[in-house]
């Protein structure tokens, strides 16, 4: 028999104003992709050996790994079992592009993440169809599990700095990978420390004594029936961090390492028998895996900051708190403005996120099948928007999990509320693929170009018209998404403008260019960040606002039911569906070690002696 459901909740329930299935069939694709996405969850969620019996959080650094690893394995093979083979691949593509599967499983993430987010689309991008044919077979079946090796102790934004040198030997047709020094080893690379055995490795090409830039290589590390690092080869992990802590991130150093030609990825650049470098089209085709997973992380943000609001939303409607008015009982804490102020814009950013994603992928489909015709046009504008949106979702989803989390009080510093190990997993994100002022960066100095080229009268893309739009600074908008949307854009283009005016006026004072971009950085990240509007309109917009906060109240549960996360998913004692969330906090902290004796040994040890002047 289920638990009964808390009275508010369904109370909340009863009182929303849409259908939750209609949004959550939107939100899938159609009534058919939410059927695919529960049918594969019903499937892999009822795997034994999937769950942990101790909660991961009383278990050792090392314990915590071999449990996921352990876990990876079981989660793996369900998956590929669960695979529906009258499925087409965009339905498969479909049914988990909002399912947040694994987190039913890994809390902090798991070992195989990086085989299948990076090694796999590094194959995908940057082999040659030979080499594709081959590793894709391998990769795919699991024979090997890889990861992506470019971050080195010294550096991870410069590319061009790093120091690992991969040369060329023509009389053997073999590349020796070398570390030179202590701060050329790999560092960061997820899987690599114990997992992975083979990895795609960003080098320092030489030949001749001559640069020919960072190119990728794919390189076997561990022996693949021993697992015992090969000769040549420094292995280990990173140590504990603040999350990913079952990602096995590690580092990797190489003293004189040889492989053969045929394992430099050669779709873009080539490497002859004789030496001879045909270089690649465009350097940075290089750097196509970090485009993909940029715009691949934007999705990521959006199902995320979902899951955080709907334990944090569902809380607040059993939560009951304070006076709101005398002699009325303790209300709902989702009924102080204050709690629907912190925790809607988190919904509406998460489907806001969600748009952005698709557009994203389809912006992105678009120009990578442009790129296999040898049309590179777009890349520039891909590769501005994936830096700018991968930066803005991250940024925006770590500050509003961290203020989820907040909104539950104490109990959102539990990690059996799970909010702690989300903002953990999402807060990374700021960082990797690309640390987000650095990306920021990226964008505003393609705004920059944008605005020179509006100034001088050429066309500008579709994303970056608003900055040919001659718009007269007294604008008037009104409170119309048109009107807001206008203003937006003329207080984006006054924010380049700025940036750029900026710049100009260093470089007349004798500065040089690098110089007076690097003193005008903080206006040109803003301007690829954020915008604000001016005064007059403040107060009228946030009248608007607070009314909206009105209308949403009743529909906040249903619209984070909408989301359709299942209770594994979710993996919380806050916002499981029944919301009987004080019996569950009860049943979680009993499971603590801590719990199995009323006296614990270390009275008699050291508290009992101590207290007896004893010590
Ligand atoms: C499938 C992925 C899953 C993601 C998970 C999403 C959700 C997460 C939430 C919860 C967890 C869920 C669990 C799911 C699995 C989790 C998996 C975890 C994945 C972790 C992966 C992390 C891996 C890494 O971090 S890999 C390393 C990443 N490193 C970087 O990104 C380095 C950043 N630095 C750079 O990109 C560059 O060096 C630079 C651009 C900053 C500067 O380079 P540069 O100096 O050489 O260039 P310039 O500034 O001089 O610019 C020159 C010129 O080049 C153009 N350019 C630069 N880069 C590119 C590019 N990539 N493409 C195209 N063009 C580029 C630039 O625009 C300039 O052009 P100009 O014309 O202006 O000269
Ligand atoms: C959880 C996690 C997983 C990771 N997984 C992988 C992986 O699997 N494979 C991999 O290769 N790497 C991985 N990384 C490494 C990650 O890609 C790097 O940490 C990231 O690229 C930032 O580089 P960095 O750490 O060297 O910081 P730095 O580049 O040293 O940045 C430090 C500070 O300097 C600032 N800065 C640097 N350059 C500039 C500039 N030009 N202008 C203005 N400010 C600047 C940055 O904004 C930042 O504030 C991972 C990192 C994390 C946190």
């Amino acid at each position: 028999m289920s638990a009964k459901v808390n009275d508010d909740l369904l109370t909340e329930r009863r009182k929303c104003e849409f259908n939750v299935e209609e949004l959550t069939n939107y939100l899938d694709g159609g009534a058919q992709a939410t059927q695919n996405r529960r049918k594969l969850e019903d499937k892999v969620l009822s795997t034994k050996g999937l769950f942990d019996e101790v909660p991961e959080e009383y278990l050792s650094h090392k314990e915590k790994y071999e449990n996921a690893v352990r876990k990876a394995v079981v989660y793996y093979k369900a998956m590929k079992e669960a695979e529906d083979p009258n499925q087409t691949e965009q339905e498969r593509a479909n049914a988990t592009y909002r399912s947040l599967l694994h987190a039913a499983v890994f809390k902090d993430n798991s070992p195989f993440s990086l085989h299948l987010a990076m090694f796999i689309p590094a194959i995908l991008g940057q082999a040659d169809e030979e080499q594709k044919k081959y590793w894709m077979k391998r990769a795919s079946k699991m024979e090997i599990i890889g990861t992506y090796a470019q971050t080195e102790l010294g550096h991870g934004t410069f590319i061009r700095g790093l120091e690992t040198t991969a040369t060329y030997d023509p009389k053997t047709e073999e590349f020796v990978l070398h570390s030179p020094t202590l701060t050329a080893y790999k560092w960061w690379p997820g899987s690599l420390a114990h997992t992975a055995n083979y990895c795609v490795v960003m080098a320092h090409l030489y030949i001749n004594g001559k640069s020919c830039g960072i190119q990728p290589f794919i390189v076997q590390f561990r022996d693949e029936e021993t697992h015992q690092p090969l000769p040549g080869i420094k292995l280990g992990e990173i140590g504990a961090k603040l999350g990913f802590n079952t990602v096995n991130n590690g580092f990797l150093g190489f003293d004189q390492h040889r492989i053969p030609r045929n394992r430099m990825l050669m779709k873009n650049a080539q490497v002859l028998k004789d030496g001879t470098f045909k270089r690649s089209p465009n350097s940075k085709l290089t750097y196509g895996t970090m485009v993909y997973v940029r715009v691949v992380i934007v999705n990521g943000m959006a199902n995320q900051l979902a899951r955080a609001v709907t334990i944090a939303v569902r809380y607040s409607a059993v939560r009951r708190q304070s006076e709101l008015k005398p002699d009325a009982g303790e209300p709902q804490i989702l009924d102080y403005v204050t709690q629907q102020h912190k925790l809607f814009i988190g919904i509406a950013s998460s489907h806001a996120f969600t748009l952005t994603a698709k557009w994203l992928t389809r912006m992105y489909q678009k120009v990578t099948a442009d790129l296999e015709k040898g049309n590179l046009d777009e890349l520039p504008e891909l590769h501005a928007i994936a830096c700018c949106l991968k930066a803005v979702t991250t940024t925006d989803t770590s500050v509003l999990v961290e203020r989820s989390r907040t909104s539950c009080g104490g109990h959102g510093y539990m990690l059996s509320s799970n909010l702690p190990q989300i903002y953990g997993l999402v807060t990374a994100a700021c960082t990797y693929e690309g640390e987000n002022t650095v990306l920021m960066l990226q964008t505003a100095r393609s705004l920059v170009k944008a605005l020179e080229q509006a100034q001088s009268g050429k066309r500008l893309s579709p994303t970056m018209s608003y900055l040919s739009e001659k718009v007269s600074s007294r604008l008037k908008w009104d409170n119309s998404i048109d009107g807001i949307v206008k203003g937006f854009r003329r207080v984006a283009y006054g924010k380049v403008e700025s940036a750029m005016r900026s710049m100009r006026k260093y470089v007349r004072s004798g500065l040089g260019p690098e110089d007076a971009w690097n003193m005008s950085s903080v206006q040109l990240v803003a301007a690829s960040e954020y915008t604000s509007i001016s005064e007059a309109d403040i107060r009228q917009l946030q009248d608007t606002y607070e009314d909206l906060l009105g209308k949403i109240r009743p529909n906040a549960v249903g619209l984070v039911d909408a989301f359709d996360f299942r209770d594994q998913i979710l993996n919380s004692t806050l916002g499981a569906y029944d919301g009987r969330v004080y019996e569950r906090l009860m049943e979680e902290a009993l499971k603590s070690p801590l719990n199995a004796e009323p006296v614990n040994q270390s009275f008699h040890k050291y508290l009992k002696p101590f207290m007896q002047g004893k010590l």
